[in-house]
Parts: C-alpha cells; structure tokens; sequence
C-alpha cells in the first residue's frame, strides 16, 4: 500500500454565526469539528526534518475559528466548505479535506447531529 499523510484536528469546539431559522440569528451557537486532511507526502522524515517538510496541524484550528470569521452561515455545509477551501489555498500539497461538523445545540438526549463534506482538490 502507498504511503498517506493525514493531519487531524478531532473535536474542537468553536462557537459559529449558523442557521436556517430566525431563533439561530444573532447569536454564536457551538459547532464540533473533526478535521482530516491529506497532505502530499514525504518518502522520508529524519529527526531534524523541519516544519516546512510538512504542515503544522495548528493551520487545521485556524481553518474552523479565525478564518470562518464573524459572518452568518445558513447551512452547516457552508461552514465546513470555508474550512475545506481555506486549507486548500494555505498550502498546495493539501490533497483532500475531510470536514465532519456536529450542532452540539440540537442534541437532546446522546444523539449527535451534523454532516460531513469530504472534498478533493479539484
Ligand atoms: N443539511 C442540513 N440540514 C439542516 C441544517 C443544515 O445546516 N444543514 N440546518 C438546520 C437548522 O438550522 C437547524 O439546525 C435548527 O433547528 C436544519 N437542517
């Protein structure tokens, strides 16, 4: 099987402008984010292979709280397309994202609600 790279950013929480509903105007409701992109890789990483050699997974935080920025997004799908295509204009070698959003405001009892958009470089 041929080498893979993934950076994960798993359950991280951010409060997000989203809804569809007059209610979710107005006010930041929290989103869980699970992160996994694909990123070129390398044949070899020594000890002393710099940051550069890949990419910090701290660009995967980034994605889904500063860049998403204050703006109202309707859908979820519309939050998790800004995370994709803010990580793929960051950095070439991004090769697909994985973005899996949870409405922790939804759930009543243990049920998770969310979708996940998977999407390759186009
Ligand atoms: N596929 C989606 N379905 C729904 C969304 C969404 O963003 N994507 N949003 C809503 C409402 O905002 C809901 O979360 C509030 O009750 C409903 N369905």
């Amino acid at each position: 099987m041929a080498d893979s790279l993934h950076l994960e950013l798993v359950d991280f929480t951010h409060m997000v402008h989203t809804g569809i509903y007059s209610e979710e105007t107005g006010q930041p409701q929290p989103l869980r984010f699970t992160v996994r992109v694909k990123l070129k890789v390398e044949r070899h990483y020594d000890p002393d292979t710099p940051l550069d050699a890949s990419k910090n997974y701290m660009d995967l935080k980034f994605a889904c709280s500063e860049a998403l920025g204050d703006r109202h997004y309707k859908l979820i799908e519309a939050v998790a397309d800004h995370v994709c295509e803010t990580l793929f204009l960051q950095d070439q070698r991004v090769e697909e994202v994985s973005v899996k959003i949870e409405k922790l405001a939804l759930s009543e009892g243990d049920e998770l609600i969310g979708i996940t958009l998977v999407r390759e470089r186009k």
